[in-house]
């Protein structure tokens, strides 16, 4: 587990102390994916090199499986990071070395000597992402989403217990950010490693975290489990992030069915629910007509979600409600 207790950071600017991370205590369990997102300059980078220590903190704990890095000599240290793995946004490739040889580095680093093993380890490696064909190639001339690939087969080579993504997959395009996303879901679900990723973008939270938290100018402001958070979020920093994700009007917005007579209903079906043909059978039983404004179904992580802006009439309206909320549909009301 990464713990942190009562951390803050600040950075000394021409002889005074900026804060960039209000104190802040987080559990980070073993084997999810954690996210953290927040606008440039939040701090999003600073919370993540706490964990290793590339930045130390002003003050508070910072512990990992129960041992607090702060207090880690030298040598306990690098024996730590090695534990811990990181990627880079825009990869941090050695463009001299080969894939293998940049694939190998870290084993080296860390004392291996044995060219037969540095080579079975690395043909592993290469297998895992998919990069068995360009073993001898140079970063140079790989795509991004290639590049990327040879930096996590870099930075599981130790075999780490955690890993960290710096804005990984932020310099690709949509569907090699897709790929890439896929790739860290299925070492998550393979090796049972950690991720702790942090990001601007909603949708990668949305792909592939099991939690999150919401940095806002140094401040924790939000954290829970993805659905929860998506669903309702709460504060207005974590409503814009989701705004960004989801078409505006599935978002919670009244402004659009101003003018539209009804009582203007959310409903949320997560899981099982997305799919059972509830508000048909409600919307007999109880005599109400409805009008689908908007609406989608997609998946947060594994977890199929639907959500459908509608506005209702009737005298049955409540006990539509009841009825929906009892099939395990969230309701929300949007004009009253
Ligand atoms: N080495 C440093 N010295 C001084 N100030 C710093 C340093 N690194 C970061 N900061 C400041 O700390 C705050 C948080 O920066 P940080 O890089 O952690 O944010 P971020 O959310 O990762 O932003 P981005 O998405 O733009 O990388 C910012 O105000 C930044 O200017």
């Amino acid at each position: 587990m990464i713990r942190f207790v009562d951390v803050h950071k600040s950075y000394r600017v021409d002889g005074k102390d900026i804060p960039a991370l209000q104190p802040f205590s987080l559990d980070i369990a073993d084997g999810e994916v954690f996210g953290i997102i927040g606008h440039s300059g939040a701090g999003k980078s600073t919370l993540i090199r706490l964990i290793n220590l590339l930045e130390r903190p002003s003050g508070g704990s910072i512990l990992i499986d129960g041992t607090e890095m702060t207090a880690l000599g030298d040598a306990a240290l690098r024996a730590q990071r090695r534990r811990i793995g990181m990627i880079f946004q825009h990869f941090n490739l050695l463009s001299s070395q080969t894939v293998a040889d940049n694939i190998a580095f870290p084993l080296r680093l860390a004392g291996e000597t044995d060219a037969g093993k540095i080579k079975a380890r690395v043909d592993e490696l290469l297998r895992r992402v998919g990069l068995e064909a360009h073993a001898s190639k140079y970063p140079a001339q790989l795509s991004g989403g290639q590049k990327q690939r040879v930096g996590i087969a870099r930075a599981l080579a130790n075999r780490p217990s955690i890993l960290l993504c710096d804005e990984a997959t932020s310099a690709l395009d949509p569907q090699t950010t897709a790929s890439v996303l896929e790739l860290l879901a299925e070492i998550n679900r393979e090796l049972k490693l950690t991720i702790v990723l942090i990001t601007h973008e909603m949708d990668v939270v949305r792909r592939v975290c099991d939690r999150v938290a919401v940095l806002d100018a140094g401040r924790i402001v939000e954290h829970g489990a993805v659905a929860d958070v998506f669903l309702h979020p709460r504060h207005p920093t974590t409503r814009r992030f989701v705004n960004e994700a989801l078409p505006e009007e599935a978002a919670g917005e009244l402004a659009p069915y101003t003018h539209v007579p009804g009582r203007i209903l959310r409903l949320s079906f997560r899981g099982e629910a997305t799919w059972t043909p509830a508000l048909g059978r409600v919307a007999r039983d109880t005599g109400v007509d409805f009008n689908i404004l908007a609406g989608r179904i997609d998946r947060i992580k594994d977890l199929p979600y639907g959500q459908l802006t509608l506005a209702m009439q009737g005298s049955g309206v409540d006990q539509a409600l009841v009825a929906l909320r009892a099939a395990g549909i969230e309701i929300e009301e949007l004009n009253r």
